[in-house]
């Protein structure tokens, strides 16, 4: 009998013990462990098996990208597993990688684990090394084109963020599927009220997981896109279709700069390393370079900053019984809030700030069912957005600069400039801020840095930016 059990610092190995996929079902099973412990199984289920058989079976060239596929997000998926103890090995079991594979893992592990790192005191930075296997275990070398269908795979996540994304792509006439992945109820009621094709992903993490968070396991934040952004791939390969598009806008790509606790030198944490920048180039050249050289992995809102889509979105009032940024919503265990927004996390503070320059007044208190800027509670929120006596929180919210920027707008504004948190704002914080950093229009720009398929970035035009 194994009579292992799970003690965080004896253990010396994480290991990836295989993955597999069944074609017949739609289950992909990736199977991971420490040492010789019990085997943790997370699954995703993806609609609309079976997938290699019948007339539509799949030819060789895509059932060995759906293999390639699978291998990624076994890799990329295992951080939530191999964070709960962080030993030194890291094993790969059934299958070699080659050194490009290892590289961009490791990237994503080190920076997608910053603010676990941070916020448990360690440094990850020279013990996360994936082993290399020999040149003819790892399959190197370029991959061709598999013939994909011009479709586009739009993750939605129940915010403004990608419902930006699936309307400008449905005025320019390009087929899309909603997908997303988990069980949500409101992303689901945001998905069936775009009216488009939906596909929803399953996933369940291993259940022992849950239980060594109990008995101590390190836990923390973990680099969920980069696992969201594996499980299209893997999705868009089996129906077929040559785009996965995310809504990552560019303020993902700046962090938190964190004083050190003897206040020389800083340091910048980005809680949503894996919406940024440097990991979409790294992601998406990899998928191109190795996994199919047809599929796109791209965001569509990478030029625009956090005030840039705020002001999109507030254009329709399509969705605005139905959608929420308020992460709370989004738990596997725990509480939910009761009407879509919490009302005091850094989401819902940062969403209202941003929504109120370009929304009128009561349809914004509408949303929200509160003026959150009228509210005492919210100043030390507020405060740490604005990074006044603050870092900029650990959430997925825009740039400091975008938030002075929005409140020294609101403080023009006649139906705002009574508001306590923005009347306290003008008299305390805004005397002590460089005028000229606080204009609104510059942060409206598209910046040039993306990888939206060229002949869509110039079909979008000023689309994104009017
Ligand atoms: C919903 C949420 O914000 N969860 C974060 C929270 O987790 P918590 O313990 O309060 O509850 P659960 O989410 O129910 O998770 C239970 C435990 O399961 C583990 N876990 C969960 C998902 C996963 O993919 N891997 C896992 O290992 C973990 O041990 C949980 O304790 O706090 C956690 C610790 O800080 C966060 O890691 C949880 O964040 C989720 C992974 C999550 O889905 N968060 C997104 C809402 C989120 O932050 N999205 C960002 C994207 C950032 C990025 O890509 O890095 C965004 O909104 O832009
Ligand atoms: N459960 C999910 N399944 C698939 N994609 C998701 C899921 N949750 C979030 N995403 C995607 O991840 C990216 C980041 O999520 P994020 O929460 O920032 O966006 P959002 O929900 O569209 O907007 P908001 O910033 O207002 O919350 C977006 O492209 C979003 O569509």
């Amino acid at each position: 009998m194994n009579k292992w059990s799970f003690q965080r610092d004896a253990i010396e190995a994480f290991r990836f013990v295989r993955c597999g996929f069944d074609p017949e079902t739609g289950i992909a099973t990736l199977v991971y462990a420490f040492d010789d412990g019990p085997e943790l199984v997370e699954t995703i289920t993806v609609p609309g098996a079976p997938f290699f058989n019948g007339d539509a079976g799949l030819d060789a060239a895509r059932v060995a990208a759906v293999e390639r596929a699978l291998r990624l997000l076994h890799l990329i998926a295992g951080v939530s597993y191999y964070k709960a103890a962080v030993p030194g090995e890291i094993r790969i079991d059934s299958y070699g990688i080659d050194a490009d594979t290892a590289a961009l893992l490791e990237t994503i592990y080190v920076n997608g684990l910053g603010e676990f790192a941070y916020r448990n005191g360690l440094n990850l930075h020279d013990r996360i090394k994936f082993p290399v296997a020999r040149v003819s275990e790892a399959h190197p070398g370029e991959r061709a084109s598999l013939g994909l269908r011009q479709h586009a795979l739009v993750a939605i996540g129940g915010g403004k963020d990608s419902l930006v994304s699936i309307e400008a792509l449905r005025e320019l006439g390009v087929e899309q599927t909603v997908a997303w992945i988990g069980g949500s109820q409101l992303i689901r009621a945001c998905a069936n009220r775009t009216g488009l094709p939906t596909l929803n992903i399953g996933r369940a993490l291993a259940p022992e997981l849950f239980e060594y968070n109990r008995q101590g396991a390190w836990n923390g934040h973990i680099p969920v896109t980069a696992v969201n952004s594996a499980i299209l791939v893997l999705a868009a390969l089996l129906h077929g279709v040559d785009q996965v598009v995310f809504s990552n806008e560019r303020s993902a790509s700046y962090g938190s700069i964190i004083i050190a606790p003897d206040g020389r030198g800083t340091d910048e944490v980005n809680h949503q390393w894996s919406k940024g920048w440097a990991f979409e180039q790294a992601f998406g050249e990899y998928v191109e370079r190795r996994v199919a050289a047809d599929l796109h992995y791209y965001s569509l809102l990478r030029p625009l900053s956090e005030l840039a889509v705020a002001r999109q979105f507030a254009r329709s009032d399509r969705y605005d019984a139905h959608f929420s940024s308020c992460n709370r919503n989004f738990h596997i265990l725990g509480e939910r809030p009761a009407n879509r927004w919490c009302g005091v996390c850094p989401k819902c503070h940062f969403v209202f700030l941003a929504l109120a320059p370009f929304m009128p007044k009561p349809r914004l208190v509408g949303i929200f069912g509160r003026n959150l800027l009228d509210d005492e509670d919210q100043i030390a929120g507020y405060d740490a957005l604005l990074e006044y006596r603050d870092h900029k929180p650990f959430e997925c919210v825009g740039e400091g600069r975008e938030s002075r920027a929005a409140m020294a707008l609101l403080a023009t504004r006649a139906e705002w400039r009574g508001d306590l948190v923005v009347e306290r704002f003008a008299r305390e914080i805004l005397p002590q801020l460089d005028r000229d950093e606080l204009a609104i229009d510059p942060l409206l720009v598209p910046d040039d840095g993306h990888r939206i398929p060229p002949a869509l970035r110039e079909r979008l035009g000023a689309r994104l930016s009017d």
